[in-house]
């Protein structure tokens, strides 16, 4: 298992009104695991990669990239690192064709012409959308629009991607184009950081979880020593995944993550 940093969130507290400290003293570390961070609405998911982002500034405490404090860095020099979608596309996209907007990061970020199109162009492609290339992005439902927005981040071609939301209005088909473009990215050797409430989907996805309520963090390990614990999950008001509380209540003691690894284990035993 890979384990090195990439990111040192050391001691970062946040606030955006004087005393009310929406973060507080988190210390962990980043490494090349896709990770989801999960938490109830409020929990301070959203600040805390804006944070990582560069968008907001902590009020104490301090944030590494690669081994260096990230407020010595400007948003520009931090973005050809770190590159985040945000939960609404409508806060991100602003040109009137796809593959203007799925350029625009690349370009901003110092790529030549030729570079940013071909990245563009892979980008498009890897979410499905190659042959809307020419259309306005306005002119598409919401959640063509969502991975318009994720393939202008994956253009940008950044070591560490952060997804706020990204599975908010996909169907099955975009639920599991959004699954193969993380495993693909993790594959690659980025930082995959993702909000989430799905936890089906988290627990079919991704390597980590980190659970985050009122401003710490109240579990962090993989997601499987995650959704085990019931008890910390609902201190969250979070729920185990489908198939890992259907299994609970059937009175099976391993954790299943997913039906396949359920099915999988009752065919081993059916075998033996
Ligand atoms: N710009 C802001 N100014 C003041 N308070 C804010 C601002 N943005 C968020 N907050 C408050 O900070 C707290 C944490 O919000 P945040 O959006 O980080 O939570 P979250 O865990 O991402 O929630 P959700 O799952 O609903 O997106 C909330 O109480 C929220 O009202």
């Amino acid at each position: 298992m890979d384990q090195n940093p990439i990111l040192k969130i050391k001691d970062l507290s946040f606030s955006y009104q004087k005393g009310e400290e929406i973060l507080k003293g988190l210390n962990f570390e980043l490494d090349e695991r896709s990770t989801a961070i999960i938490g109830q609405n409020g929990a301070g998911k959203t600040t805390l990669v804006k944070l990582l982002k560069g968008l907001l500034r902590p009020t104490s405490g301090s944030i590494d990239f690669e081994g260096k404090d990230i407020t010595a860095m400007t948003v520009a020099q931090l973005a050809k690192h770190i590159g985040m979608v945000f939960q609404n596309p409508n806060d991100q996209i602003f040109k009137n064709r796809v593959l203007d907007e799925v350029m625009f990061g690349p370009l901003k970020i110092g790529m030549d012409e030729t570079k940013a199109k071909q990245k563009a162009m892979e980008s498009l492609e890897q979410v499905g959308l190659l042959e809307l290339a020419d259309e306005n992005p306005y002119d598409l439902g919401l959640s063509s629009r969502k991975l318009v927005a994720i393939a202008s981040i994956l253009a940008m071609d950044t070591k560490v991607i952060i997804l706020d939301e990204p599975t908010i209005a996909q169907d099955y088909h975009g639920k599991e184009l959004i699954k193969t473009v993380i495993r693909k990215l993790r594959a690659e050797g980025k930082t995959v950081i993702t909000i989430i409430h799905d936890m089906d989907f988290v627990a079919d996805t991704f390597e980590r979880a980190i659970v985050v309520a009122h401003g710490t963090i109240l579990i962090d390990g993989t997601t499987r020593e995650v959704f085990a614990k019931e008890d910390i999950l609902r201190q969250a008001n979070l729920e185990q995944p489908n198939v890992t509380k259907l299994c609970r209540s059937l009175g099976y003691d391993e954790i299943f993550l997913t039906t396949d690894e359920f099915i999988g284990y009752q065919k081993e035993k059916l075998k033996a």
